[in-house]
């Protein structure tokens, strides 16, 4: 069992491994064992090992990780995170680790998860849903150091479902109506202002809806956001980059983890892999604000 470390802020921690590395990419560690190449495919007890081989390949280009705790807690190898854990903070010093477990739970439950993620695991991010409203959020708050980084507008075709519904505005005005905002912005709204009371809160926002990137940027013009979706689902870079307008992670999986589909030389193509996609992120970035910098 990990204990909390006295570490940065997540916030300055990211910003400042984005600066050392020159880069917005995060890595995704979400380990198949099914994807492994021989002779670890199908071990189970080789989740570490093939994670810990990715982050030493690519330890120079990212400015975060963040390992997908299901793909651990299904195989019941959550002694293998810690370790994997244990292993980024010695070979990516600096290098922050938000840990994806989409927690949304009643005060009292969350308050575990909460003690989960920041004190077993030691993480200095973790994703969680709004779903259950402030109460749920609240106590991920006593944590004032670490990330938390609220779903906002997900990535997969499901996101649409209820995510771009189209509320009533929570005033009673009378010419409040339906159609006055989307819920993911009134998401973007509470999460970024009204719940943000350490100034901790980011938004995840998916890379296959650029357009309502856009939209929670008017919203919540400063919060960071995480974007997924770049990769194996198909988002769009270019536009991904131009509506988020800086201060984002991009997180890529799989196609940064098996680059070589199942070959022996992964770790090597995973570092291609992210080094491609770190200076692409840059290129894009450079592009789009030379583009907003035009009169
Ligand atoms: O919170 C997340 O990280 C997340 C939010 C979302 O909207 N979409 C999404 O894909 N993710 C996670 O981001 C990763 C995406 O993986 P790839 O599609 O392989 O790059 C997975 O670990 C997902 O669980």
């Amino acid at each position: 069992m990990l204990g909390m470390t006295s570490r940065p802020p997540f916030i300055q921690q990211w910003q400042e491994a984005a600066e050392r590395n020159n880069s917005a990419l995060c890595v995704g560690l979400d380990p198949e064992p099914s994807r492994f190449p021989a002779p670890w495919t199908n071990d189970s007890l080789r989740l570490f090992d093939f994670c810990a081989a990715i982050v030493d390949a690519t330890a120079d280009l990212v400015c975060a990780y963040k390992p997908q705790i299901a793909y651990f807690a299904a195989l019941g190898a959550e002694g293998q995170l810690e370790r994997l854990i244990a292993h980024i903070r010695k070979a990516a010093p600096g290098v922050p680790i938000i840990l994806d477990a989409k927690r949304g739970d009643i005060g009292a439950t969350a308050q575990q998860y909460a003690r989960e993620a920041f004190e077993r695991f030691d993480a200095d991010a973790l994703t969680v849903s709004p779903y259950m409203g402030f109460d749920s959020v609240e106590p991920y708050l006593h944590y004032p150091e670490r990330g938390l980084f609220v779903l906002c507008r997900t990535s997969n075709p499901g996101g649409a479902d209820l995510q771009t519904l189209a509320i009533a505005t929570a005033s009673a005005k009378p010419s409040a109506h339906l159609g006055d905002e989307l819920l993911f912005e009134r998401v973007a709204r509470l999460a970024a202002f009204d719940w943000n009371r350490h100034g901790q809160n980011g938004l995840v926002a998916g890379a296959t809806n650029p357009a309502d990137i856009e939209r929670i940027r008017a919203v919540a013009p400063e919060a960071p956001l995480l974007i997924p979706g770049i990769g194996a689902q198909g988002g769009d870079l270019a536009a991904t980059v131009r509506a988020a307008r800086g201060n984002f992670l991009i997180n890529a999986s799989r196609s940064v983890l098996y680059a070589s589909g199942n070959g022996r030389d992964f770790a090597d193509a995973a570092r291609r892999e992210a080094r491609r996609l770190r200076d692409a992120i840059n290129h894009e970035a450079h592009a789009a604000s030379t583009a907003r910098s035009k009169p």
